[in-house]
């Protein structure tokens, strides 16, 4: 994927927590060049390295070639050179902007809420349903696009949650019930985010339309395509969401029952989960992890604080698999809400579109 000229990016929020997480997958990226950074009137007109000053909360320094690109607003003028854009825009934005920039035939990848229930925009998180990719030309045609098109990725809890999901459905067919229980990182509120004086010693119970995005996100990332429109999977989900005092990555706590009877024991769950490899790695796309899905067998892991990086954030981590005595399995979950719960799935999103052909 690394022989043709690269392709130029623009990058809108590109100051925020996932636009930071964007900066440094794109550095040095094979396919992609950052060429054009937005983000509010209170950044514009600054060097990059001056916007983030005081907010910039990675481990790794600025991209030396990013350092002094000089960030400007989310005018769609400013992109119109772009070949692809990542949009970490909040949805307040997202919903001004995105929707020019894709009449402007601009390709946009967005992290935002606002396209991923729309009947024409795929919501896709790479490791589970690239091909719904195919609706990128249902889309264009029904607007009267050549290349313009808006592809989302899914919120960060639904995205680990699904991943597990789709490889038990794969290797044993459709799950009828699945409870989840989340204990989401501050980080996913953006920055700052929560007060510490809220979430320190704390845990709130409750994240401003988590649960239902959970519900309904996973059925139609878990549905499929036919006739140019999304069938949702006709799974029957129920999500608790929780905020705790952990910087980066989501647990969650997951029972599920499939519809097959008899059902699959937890050694065979462990072997599916293993097995799982995804059209992503087959493609070689340069940010798919190598596994998709690494087991724990330690009886005390996934953990945030060890796990949440393996990978670099790209894959999901299972452990704790075990018989549950209410429906038939039961296991813990933990993703990165940053990385394959944010930018690296619009990245790979985006790989796949290439590979695939949709950015010619
Ligand atoms: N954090 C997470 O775990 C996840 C986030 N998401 C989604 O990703 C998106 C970004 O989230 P996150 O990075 O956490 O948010 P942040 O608040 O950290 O960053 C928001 C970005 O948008 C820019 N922005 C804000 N207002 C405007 C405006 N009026 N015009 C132009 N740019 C603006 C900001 O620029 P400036 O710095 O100049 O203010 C900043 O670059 C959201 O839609 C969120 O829902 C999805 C999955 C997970
Ligand atoms: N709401 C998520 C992060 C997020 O921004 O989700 P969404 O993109 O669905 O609004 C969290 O707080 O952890």
């Amino acid at each position: 994927m690394s022989s043709s000229p690269k392709l130029r990016v623009g990058l809108l929020g590109a100051t925020g927590t996932v636009g930071q997480r964007f900066i440094l997958l794109l550095s040095g990226h094979p396919n992609f060049e950052i060429s054009v950074l937005g983000a509010s009137s209170s950044s514009a007109g600054k060097a990059y390295k001056d916007a983030v000053a005081g907010r910039w909360k990675q481990v790794k320094e600025i991209p030396r070639e990013v350092k002094d690109v000089v960030v400007g607003d989310c005018s769609v003028d400013r992109f119109k050179q772009c070949d692809v854009v990542f949009s970490g825009l909040d949805s307040g934005p997202a919903a001004e902007y995105e929707h020019v920039f894709r009449a402007a035939e601009l390709r946009v990848f967005s992290n935002a809420k606002n396209y991923r229930q729309d009947p024409l925009c795929p919501l896709i998180v790479p490791l589970v349903n690239p091909s719904h990719l195919e609706m990128v030309r249902t889309q264009q045609a029904s607007l009267g696009l050549q290349k313009g098109f808006i592809v989302t990725n899914a919120n960060c809890s639904t995205t680990g949650l699904v991943i597990p999901l789709a490889a038990l459905e794969q290797k044993f067919g459709p799950l009828e019930l699945v409870i989840a229980s989340t204990m989401q990182a501050i980080s996913g509120a953006g920055y700052p985010g929560v007060s510490a004086f809220d979430v320190h010693d704390n845990v709130v119970p409750f994240i401003s339309g988590e649960e239902e995005k959970m519900e309904q996100e996973a059925a139609k990332i878990l549905g499929h395509v036919q006739g140019g429109r999304f069938v949702n999977a006709g799974i029957k989900m129920s999500a608790h969401c929780n905020r705790v005092p952990v910087i980066d990555g989501h647990t969650e706590t997951v029972s599920v029952r499939f519809l097959n009877r008899p059902p699959p024991d937890a050694e065979q769950v462990k072997e599916a989960l293993r097995q799982y490899t995804t059209e992503a790695q087959q493609l070689k796309c340069h940010s798919a992890p190598e596994r998709a899905i690494i087991v724990h067998e330690e009886p005390d892991r996934p953990q945030p604080r060890l796990d949440r990086d393996a990978q670099n954030g790209a894959g999901v981590n299972v452990g704790r698999i075990r018989q549950c005595p209410v429906f038939d399995i039961k296991f813990v979950v933990l993703s990165n809400n940053v990385m394959i719960g944010a930018a690296t799935s619009s990245v790979i999103n985006a790989e796949i579109a290439l590979a695939k052909g949709y950015l010619s």
